[in-house]
């Protein structure tokens, strides 16, 4: 019997085409619409696997998917999904770890070099026609190389950051993780401290955290409050790990100095979001994976553990 697949994502055409051969496939792009909304869930009534990203699961959902046997998230964030009502329903819920850290990480630092050189605004002057005559001291950034950073969630994108400002440009680490790492201290030279200390030590703050309710809400006013001066804040995890109205704040009283943003409370960001009209603030559209390269191994790693569960077999990479 074939198996009915829904698909919500933008896969490459070749990965399709193969599913397609192999499964009977309902595909959504994205959700966009409430008329998308409803044959999603039509089909997610018949369906006996899921793969794709951005799609909020809850209880309703699952409710009216019986025959759902595995979630193939695009995705290795899996703050979308009830964890505790997928294992009750016995359903395979897969992530794709390890394949995007290195972009992910990579965007990290943009936004990191970004924010330091406030390359957003500069760009915005040369194409504005304000360029007129060499730039002076009002649009100076800060240097990056030999000052601290601080990464918060020390997982496997926070140390591909942590490995890029330690040896690409000589900073001193320091770590605020769940649990201890200790052998970091040789591989990065880094220093596991407590948020507090990690915010009024470092320069450049990198937040790679996972979001779960142990996280949400993690950075506040408190903490932005008693950064260093011109201190810089990069949140490449998710949105809700910072209260963006305390950031925003920040911001614009000036206690933060910058901030490097690819995610946001509520994504798309809002046309009306105070955030746009900060000078002090580069904001990418939640583009951390998104080389042709990292979403193609993505959506092969999500099909593989797909294929693997419908098939009777282990996922190479369950949550
Ligand atoms: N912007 C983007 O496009 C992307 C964003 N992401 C985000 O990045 C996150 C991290 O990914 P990845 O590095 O692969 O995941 P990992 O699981 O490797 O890292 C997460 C880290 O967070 C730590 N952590 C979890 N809970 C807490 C807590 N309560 N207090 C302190 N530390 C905690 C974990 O600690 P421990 O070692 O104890 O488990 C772990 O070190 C994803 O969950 C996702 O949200 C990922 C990819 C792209
Ligand atoms: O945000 C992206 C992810 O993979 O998680």
């Amino acid at each position: 019997m074939t198996h009915n697949i829904v698909v919500v994502h933008e896969l490459y055409p070749e990965l399709l085409t193969t599913l397609q051969a192999d499964y009977h496939v309902t595909h959504f792009q994205r959700l966009a619409s409430d008329d998308d909304r409803q044959a999603f869930r039509e089909a997610m009534a018949e369906a006996d696997a899921f793969i794709g990203s951005n799609v909020k699961f809850d209880k309703a959902l699952l409710d009216g998917a019986p025959r759902l046997k595995v979630i193939a998230s695009v995705s290795v964030g899996v703050d979308a999904y009830p964890l505790d009502e997928i294992r009750a329903r016995n359903i395979v819920l897969t992530n794709t770890p390890e394949v995007l850290t290195d972009a992910t990480a990579d965007t990290g630092f943009l936004l990191l070099m970004m924010a330091a050189r406030r390359a957003g605004e500069m760009e915005r002057k040369v194409r504005g026609g304000q360029w007129q005559a060499s730039l002076g001291r009002a649009d100076f950034g800060i240097d990056i190389t030999g000052k601290t950073l601080g990464v918060v969630g020390m997982g496997r994108i926070g140390q591909a950051v942590a490995q890029r400002g330690h040896h690409g440009f000589n900073m001193p680490v320091v770590f605020y993780n769940r649990s201890d790492k200790p052998e970091l201290e040789d591989t990065f030279d880094a220093r596991q401290v407590s948020l507090e200390t990690l915010f009024s030590e470092s320069d450049f703050i990198v937040v790679t955290v996972a979001l779960s309710e142990d996280t949400r809400g993690l950075i506040d006013r408190r903490l932005l409050a008693a950064t260093r001066d011109k201190a810089i804040l990069i949140n490449i995890s998710r949105g809700q790990v910072v209260r963006e109205d305390d950031l925003i704040a920040c911001l614009q009283d000036g206690t933060l100095y910058y901030a490097g943003l690819d995610v946001y409370e509520r994504e798309p960001l809002a046309s009306d979001s105070a955030l746009l009209s900060l000078d002090n603030a580069v904001l990418l559209p939640h583009i951390g994976s998104s080389t042709f390269e990292t979403r193609n191994a993505m959506c092969d790693l999500a099909a593989d553990n797909l294929n693997r569960v419908l098939g009777g077999e282990p996922a190479l990479t369950s949550v």
